[in-house]
């Protein structure tokens, strides 16, 4: 007889607006939300008892009705208030998991907005015999440095043609995912998760921006350690970063010399891509992050 694995279920890509206009002055929130929940599942799935199973149907509802009543002060703090009110909630439900992406807008007015770009922000929050694990991040932050990026003195071997470079365009899309230290209800209630994104990602960008790069895997292990450094509440950080690669056009079939430099003109490569991706830990603390959760698909 075949055994059950692990199993989840839930609502998957709910999309909920909410606008506050308490003045003229309107705040719009924009999110998709993720709700998997597991437990006591196993004769849902054997014998077809559906006592266990609240409908994922409940659940999109459930996601409306917390935006309508509750608000929306952060990714973080929706995610787990309704985490644990599924768990808190369902005797038969014992873990969940609420994943939310920000969409992000910028105000052109009052009650005007304009979408700004692929930049999506991201939480994603467990909740599990009273315990909240919290995973705030982002991901589409593209960023390009033009110069203070070398590239040399790699490894080769007999396949290795690429060009050593002392001055090269660095760029990458960053995908970001942090995990906080704060696992119980206060504390996560008392967090300003705003503030701690808006520094995570200004420190993020400060250190791209501030390194001097000898490979994206320094610039990498910079970026996060800025992070882990100025909030104490951060326990590890996982980066992906694709190398968006700039090569500079090849003129010389017309005879026109194309060099780093003033007016170089470069090739952006979509496809292949480097692929540098790695977790950086405050001292001591457990890698949990999983790396799939980073890796592009
Ligand atoms: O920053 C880089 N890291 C690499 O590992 C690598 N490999 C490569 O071909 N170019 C680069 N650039």
């Amino acid at each position: 007889m075949p055994v059950l694995g692990q199993n989840q279920y839930g609502k998957a890509a709910t999309r909920v607006v909410r606008v506050a206009r308490a003045g003229a002055t309107h705040q719009l929130t924009d999110l998709t939300v993720q709700v998997a929940l597991s437990g006591q599942l196993t004769e849902a799935h054997l014998v077809g008892s559906n006592a266990a199973v609240l409908p994922t149907d409940t659940m999109k509802n459930t996601v409306y009705v917390f935006a309508r009543e509750r608000g929306i002060a952060s990714p973080e703090a929706f995610a787990a208030e309704l985490a644990r009110h599924f768990v808190t909630s369902q005797p038969t439900v014992e873990r969940a998991l609420v994943t939310v992406e920000e969409h992000r807008w910028e105000r052109l007015a009052d009650h005007s907005f304009v979408r700004s770009g692929q930049e999506t922000r991201t939480a994603r929050v467990a909740y599990r015999a009273d315990r909240f694990e919290v995973l705030s991040g982002l991901t589409g932050l593209t960023v390009l440095n033009t110069t203070d990026s070398e590239f040399h003195g790699f490894a080769r071997d007999a396949y290795t043609t690429l060009a050593e470079t002392t001055d090269r365009v660095l760029a990458t899309e960053v995908t970001a995912v942090w995990r906080h230290t704060a696992q119980d209800a206060e504390t996560i209630a008392a967090a300003d998760w705003n503030a701690d994104y808006a520094t995570a990602r200004e420190r993020l960008l400060a250190a791209f921006s501030g390194t001097y790069s000898y490979s994206l895997q320094q610039t990498l292990f910079a970026m996060a350690s800025a992070v882990i450094e100025t909030l104490p509440g951060v326990a590890e950080m996982r980066l992906s970063l694709p190398n968006k690669h700039h090569f500079l056009a090849d003129l010389s079939p017309f005879g026109i010399a194309n060099e780093t430099g003033d007016g170089a003109v470069y090739l952006a490569t979509e496809q292949p891509f480097g692929l540098i991706e790695a977790t950086v830990l405050r001292e001591g603390a457990e890698q949990r992050i999983p790396v799939e959760l980073t890796s592009p698909a």
